[in-house]
């Protein structure tokens, strides 16, 4: 008999499936391509200076570089919470700027450093974002996606502010996961959590990629984070992609800045 764990997995891919209309050709993730994406301050300083990468699918993509280097800012513009210039950011091959920004949102969902989330039980969070789309997500439903983000189901009638850091940004994820994205974008989505939380949300990460083919681009200060859990790192400095690199040979970086950072945060 599967495990809850295991059926939560299964629902994830299955409730994607029946949305689509099957599964899409290349499996379940989707694949951003960026080209030239510029952003410049209200007084001209760059903030983004042309970055150009692909985000391959089914991987986790590790963003690390100095503060203001333009991270959070590189990821906003991936779920217009930030609008890139049109023709610079695409999805599966369409301009994100003419794909309908709440269908994007949901597609490609976003965890933040701390948990925002609405008052109310753990189970009515859970329920809001396909609540918008007029779906009512059965108890069940509920239990797996809980389940899903290593929580257990008897969070269900919790009070969202009687919840640790942790369990919240669990709650969130949970809420997320009921979007059914594609891709997750986490800004240091573990900053906030001690260690064991810490574990466990990576390990969470780690399933949805190998079980569920999700893509995920994922900020992090923590070096140690990156090898633990990303396929590939970009190294952002100054607004730039300077360098990309094995999560694994981080010490093989060139650029000055970089190795700099590195030996700091190491
Ligand atoms: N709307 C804005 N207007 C002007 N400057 C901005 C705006 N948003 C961000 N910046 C500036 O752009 C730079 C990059 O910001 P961003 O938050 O993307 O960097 P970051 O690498 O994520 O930093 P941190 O690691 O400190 O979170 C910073 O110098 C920031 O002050």
């Amino acid at each position: 008999m599967p495990s809850l764990q295991e059926e939560a997995e299964e629902h994830l891919l299955v409730v994607d499936a029946e949305e689509d209309g099957g599964e899409p050709e290349n499996g379940p993730a989707i694949k951003f391509k960026i080209r030239d994406l510029i952003k410049e301050s209200d007084s001209g300083q760059l903030i983004l200076n042309g970055v150009s990468v692909d985000i391959p699918k089914g991987k986790i993509v590790g963003i690390i570089g100095p503060s203001g280097s333009g991270k959070s800012t590189f990821l906003r513009s991936l779920n217009r919470l930030w609008e890139p210039p049109v023709g610079t950011v695409f999805l599966d091959g369409r301009d994100i700027c003419d794909l309908d920004v709440l269908k994007l949102r949901r597609k490609v969902g976003m965890l933040f450093q701390l948990p925002a989330l609405f008052e109310g039980t753990v189970a009515d969070n859970v329920r809001y974002g396909p609540q918008l789309r007029g779906i009512k997500l059965s108890d069940e439903q509920v239990y797996k996606l809980l389940t899903l983000a290593d929580l257990d189901p008897s969070f269900y009638h919790k009070g969202s502010s009687e919840l640790s850091v942790g369990q919240a940004q669990r709650v969130a994820l949970a809420r997320t996961l009921a979007n059914q994205p594609e891709v997750l974008l986490l800004d240091e989505p573990t900053s906030a959590l001690d260690p064991i939380s810490t574990q466990n949300i990576e390990d969470v990460f780690v399933k949805l990629k190998n079980n569920g083919g999700m893509t995920m681009v994922m900020v992090s200060h923590s070096i140690k984070q990156i090898q633990r859990i990303a396929d590939i790192v970009f190294l952002l400095v100054d607004g730039s992609v300077v360098e990309i690199l094995n999560p694994h040979k981080l010490e093989e970086a060139k650029h000055p800045m970089a190795k700099r950072f590195l030996q700091l945060s190491s």
